[in-house]
């Protein structure tokens, strides 16, 4: 085959499948694309090139990676997706062995490790031995300065350790306190990829699209970056976490309390637990107060996405405050989309505007609240409930309540805890709920977010 040959049927190849549907496949027998059909099945392909020398076999390989490599350049540009020019020669990797179906370690190796090596990025590898092993060697070991950018195989949880690492670092190196809810912080010029092998991996299908090893290893080649917002959140003046995803209050923290306990179950327990808590069905009583967003950074009911990054310093004027009983209060940064919720919790949160939806569910019948859920997964409005409402706001801060915890159906009495029923209610001894910080439990409920 010649090289104008090659050209053409690589440029018709990849010009004509989005990228998050295409995948090559090469070996020393030859090249191939393998693209996936609308059955979701993986057909091959292409191109096939075969070659009986060796060397010429790897020549061919060399400038066909070459050639792919542009073209996937070319075909990010034009569908628009924020490209950087400079792709990544160094990376510094985390594995975490251990989360979701515990195949961090084997989809690195097999899928990702043989792109990277074919793209010329040197990679560093660190397989995390313990929680929090990423987030301290970032904090205080990693020469920063080796490399173009950090990789985390895992999960949110997993993501979330590397963000808290790296801010922390860059904060600590500039001599900014964290616990300081105004302190301006000091962005980081490192990126982070995401390699997803979570349980849930909401953070990469919320700004990917899909969950997909290889579809992320490309976006890492080729050096594509997406800005997202990341509130931080504190206890009176002490920062507690950064947040990317979901910050939930009620039923999202009872759900993430109760599946702690039963996390050799893997991400069956997000199932089990959401049934408990579902006919647990507690409230909780609690103040809100939220600065909204100016009319022009959108409403959560408009269906409009935005990912550009846009980040305005406003003034601290026009402050809501809401005193109720909450099922859920729920900031969602991100849509916190994933294959199981295409649409998320909000599906149209803008990714990098310097704003949070913020949903409140308050007291309602159980029915009412399978109902709000179901609306989750179909074409239905979330929001479009009389015990809900969405605002878009910059900051909250919510204060609980003391309250004796009773059950929505026996207002009167305490729930008896017998049965099936002291199942579904034996997390329920608690005045608070928790906060679920991103896959986190925190340890405070009254907090300022920003
Ligand atoms: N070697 C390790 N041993 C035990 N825990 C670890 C290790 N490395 C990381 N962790 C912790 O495991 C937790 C869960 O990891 P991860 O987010 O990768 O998977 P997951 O919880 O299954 O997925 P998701 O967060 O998407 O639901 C993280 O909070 C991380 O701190």
């Amino acid at each position: 085959m010649q090289n104008d040959q090659l050209d053409k049927v690589l440029y018709f190849s990849a010009a004509q499948i989005p990228c998050h549907k295409l995948r090559w496949v090469y070996d020393r027998e030859g090249i191939s694309y393998v693209r996936r059909t609308r059955r979701h099945q993986w057909c091959c392909s292409d191109v096939t090139f075969h070659c009986a020398n060796e060397e010429l076999c790897e020549q061919w390989i060399q400038v066909a990676n070459e050639y792919m490599l542009n073209l996937f350049n070319d075909y990010l540009s034009h569908t628009s997706l924020i490209f950087a020019a400079n792709r990544p020669k160094s990376l510094l990797v985390y594995i975490n062995p251990f989360g979701g179906k515990q195949c961090g370690k084997r989809i690195y190796e097999q899928k990702v490790a043989p792109m990277f090596r074919r793209a010329s990025i040197s990679a560093d590898v660190i397989v995390t031995e313990r929680a929090n092993h990423a987030r301290d060697h970032l904090k205080t070991e990693a020469n920063l300065d080796k490399y173009d950018g950090v990789v985390c195989v895992g999960g949110d949880g997993m993501f979330s350790e590397v963000l808290h690492g790296l801010v922390t670092r860059i904060q600590t190196d500039n001599g900014v306190d964290q616990n300081q809810p105004d302190a301006e912080l000091v962005p980081c010029s490192l990126r982070i990829g995401i390699i997803p092998a979570g349980s849930t991996d909401c953070i990469c299908f919320g700004t990917v699209g899909t969950n997909d090893p290889v579809t992320s290893a490309l976006h890492i080649i080729v050096g594509d970056s997406q800005p997202m917002d990341v509130c931080s959140v504190h206890h009176d003046d002490i920062f507690l976490r950064y947040s990317v995803s979901l910050l939930g209050y009620g039923f999202y923290g009872d759900v993430l309390t109760d599946s702690e306990r039963t996390r050799w179950l893997g991400p069956a327990r997000y199932d089990l637990s959401g049934v408990k808590t579902f006919l647990s069905h507690n409230y909780y009583e609690g103040t809100i107060s939220f600065l909204p967003a100016e009319n022009n950074m959108g409403d959560p009911r408009d269906k409009l996405q935005c990912r550009s990054g846009k980040n305005e310093i406003l003034d601290d004027s026009g402050w809501s405050v809401i005193r109720a009983e909450f099922i859920a209060i729920n900031a969602a940064s991100m849509s916190c989309a994933c294959p199981r919720s295409p649409k998320g919790l909000s599906p149209a949160a803008h990714l990098a505007d310097g704003t949070t939806d913020l949903i409140l569910v308050r007291k309602c019948s159980r029915l009412d609240f399978l109902r709000h859920l179901v609306r989750h997964t179909n074409k239905g409005d979330q929001f479009d409930h009389s015990f809900v409402e969405v605002h878009r706001v910059r900051k909250f801060c919510f204060q609980p309540w003391h309250h004796e915890l009773v059950s929505l159906e026996d207002p009167i009495e305490s729930p008896k805890k017998t049965g099936f029923s002291s199942i579904c209610s034996a997390q329920t001894t608690s005045n608070y709920s928790s906060w679920n910080c991103d896959g986190e439990i925190l340890p405070d409920a009254a907090i300022q977010v920003r």
